[in-house]
């Protein structure tokens, strides 16, 4: 077995007497997907704040491909290809669509630059003011990328490619979000909630735009409430509660584990949206114990 793309060792976040991520050992290869659930509160999103570097942890290690970027700044993962999107979405309201999908482009494109020795910041500047033909093309190829990967969710968006994202619907500024993250070209997509707040077709939705990306081969960690698509879009899966990992496995191993069945009966709701017994239980069980 090859190494993992991605590793993290012996987590440790602790906010006051709060021991939110405890000792949580986590990897992923190169192409799988592997999600994180646990009921709310578990520990998952500052789990991911942690390998994605907002947040810096007490413990622990975060390799990729065998280098160390514990605790780098998020501009720096960034730089690494390491593209995360948020429980609540984050994009930049005043620009636009193309503009927020801009800036993955930029940040992939500056990163393989400096790996080249620099040219004096004098050329630079030149050429920023003067924009020779290079430059203009370069911009032209980039926003040709950024309408191609809008084109990913069909007419959601390219309709709407030079609107600034505070008129979007939340769902769309969702959708831009993990555009933006493939305009890095992310060696690991890591998705927080990506359905969160949405209706039952936008998920429905959303989980074959997911499973289309999973199909093009790409490395993906997701957080997600909604189970069925946990289940259906995982090749193994992680389970946390009260900050430890309880356990993991592939998807029919979890969702049948005793230990996440009595994790998720403690809480009243797994995301807010759905009662955790319905979710749990929604599928009749196969011979084997699947429900895949
Ligand atoms: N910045 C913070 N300051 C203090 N406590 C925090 C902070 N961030 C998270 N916590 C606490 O850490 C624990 C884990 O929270 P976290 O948000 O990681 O859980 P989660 O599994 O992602 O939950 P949810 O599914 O509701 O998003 C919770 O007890 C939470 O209150």
């Amino acid at each position: 077995m090859t190494e993992p793309l991605l590793t993290a060792k012996g987590i440790v976040r602790r906010f006051g007497g709060i021991t939110a991520v405890d000792n949580v050992d986590l990897h992923v290869h190169e192409g799988e997907f592997l999600s994180v659930i646990g009921p709310n509160g578990a520990g998952k999103t500052t789990l991911f704040n942690l390998i994605s570097g907002q947040d810096r942890m007490d413990a622990g290690s975060v390799t990729l491909d065998g280098e160390d970027i514990t605790n780098l700044t998020p501009h720096k993962m960034a730089e690494k290809r390491m593209a995360r999107t948020f429980q609540h979405g984050r994009v930049f309201g005043n620009l636009t669509v193309m503009d927020n999908v801009l800036i993955g482009c930029h940040t992939r494109l500056n990163a393989s630059r400096s790996r080249v020795p620099v040219v004096s910041p004098a050329i630079e500047l030149l050429k920023a003011l003067i924009r020779p033909k290079s430059v203009r093309d370069e911009e032209e190829a980039m926003r040709a990328e950024v309408r191609e990967i809008i084109a990913t969710f069909g007419e959601r968006l390219t309709p709407r490619i030079d609107q600034p994202t505070y008129s979007l619907s939340y769902a769309n500024r969702r959708r831009v979000e993990i555009a933006r993250a493939l305009a890095l070209h992310p060696r690991v997509l890591i998705l927080d909630e990506p359905t969160a707040g949405m209706n039952e077709s936008e998920t429905a939705e959303m989980q074959r735009i997911i499973g289309d990306l999973k199909a093009q081969g790409r490395t993906i960690l997701l957080i997600e409430h909604k189970l069925n698509m946990v289940m259906q879009l995982s090749d193994r899966v992680m389970a946390m509660d009260n900050g430890k990992v309880i356990s993991e496995g592939t998807p029919s191993q979890v969702r049948n584990d005793p230990k996440v069945i009595e994790a998720y009966l403690g809480h009243s709701t797994i995301g807010g949206d759905q009662p955790a017994e319905a979710e749990l239980m929604p599928e009749p069980m196969t011979a084997a114990g699947g429900a895949e």
